[in-house]
């Protein structure tokens, strides 16, 4: 249960290997905004949601978190920060195939140390609408039921910053739409701050804030 925290970058810069480059644009993100990332593949994108959950440390920049500089912190300060006030979507939604909907959500928030960890993730589950699946593996529920269990294991532990990697990229049109606005609205409910990668302009649309990155490729 993470209070939300204004997100603030500045000249950040990220080095893969010796040919990539990237450069980023400043952003000074007040808590609880909504702000879909687009560009064409290989801009960076991904990167930068790794730099901001702490699992990417830049060349150089500050990534700055309310008052908790990122960028300067300890390993194990980084990975605290992540645990408790980051949920993050991944594209291919990354669950466990031999546990349960409500053992993938549980896990997640059992490394937070959060008391309580099997009543919160029923909790989100239920607020998904997946409280009757909730004792399904994935291979038995549907894409978007995957979808939803993805979503409901980023939001559980109530996290002040939610980063969503393409969470809509394996939906057909009318699912994207809805998990999106799913996605929207519980981060609205937790007025968490989101930061949403898509390809999709339909998704895109649906977000106030918007961060082009197609000049920060390059070196
Ligand atoms: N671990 C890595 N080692 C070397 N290069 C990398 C690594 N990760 C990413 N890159 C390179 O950094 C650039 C940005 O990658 P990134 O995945 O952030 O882009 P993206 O905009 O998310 O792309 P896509 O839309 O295709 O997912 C690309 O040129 C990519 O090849």
């Amino acid at each position: 249960m993470d209070q939300p925290q204004a997100l603030t970058v500045s000249e950040l810069c990220v080095q893969h290997g010796r040919e990539v480059t990237l450069r980023y644009p400043d952003l000074h993100l007040p808590a609880g905004t909504q702000l879909a990332v687009t560009g064409p593949s290989g801009t960076g994108k991904t990167t930068l949601l790794h730099v901001l959950a702490g699992l990417l440390t830049p060349l150089s920049g500050q990534v700055q978190h309310g008052d908790f500089d990122l960028t300067r912190a300890s390993a194990p300060r980084r990975d605290q920060f992540r645990r408790r006030a980051v949920g993050y979507v991944f594209q291919d939604f990354h669950l466990m195939p031999g546990l349960t909907a409500q053992e993938n959500v549980e896990l997640g928030v059992r490394v937070t140390g959060l008391k309580r960890p099997g009543a919160l993730a029923e909790q989100a589950l239920t607020q998904l609408g997946l409280g009757h699946r909730r004792h399904h593996r994935p291979h038995q529920l549907s894409t978007g039921e995957r979808q939803r269990v993805a979503l409901a294991r980023a939001v559980a532990h109530r996290p002040g910053l939610l980063l969503a990697d393409e969470p809509t990229a394996h939906l057909d049109r009318d699912r994207a739409a809805s998990a999106a606005s799913l996605l929207l609205g519980t981060a609205a409910e937790l007025g968490a701050t989101l930061i949403l990668v898509t390809h999709d302009p339909q998704v895109a649309a649906l977000l106030p804030g918007r961060l082009d990155l197609t000049q920060v490729g390059g070196a």
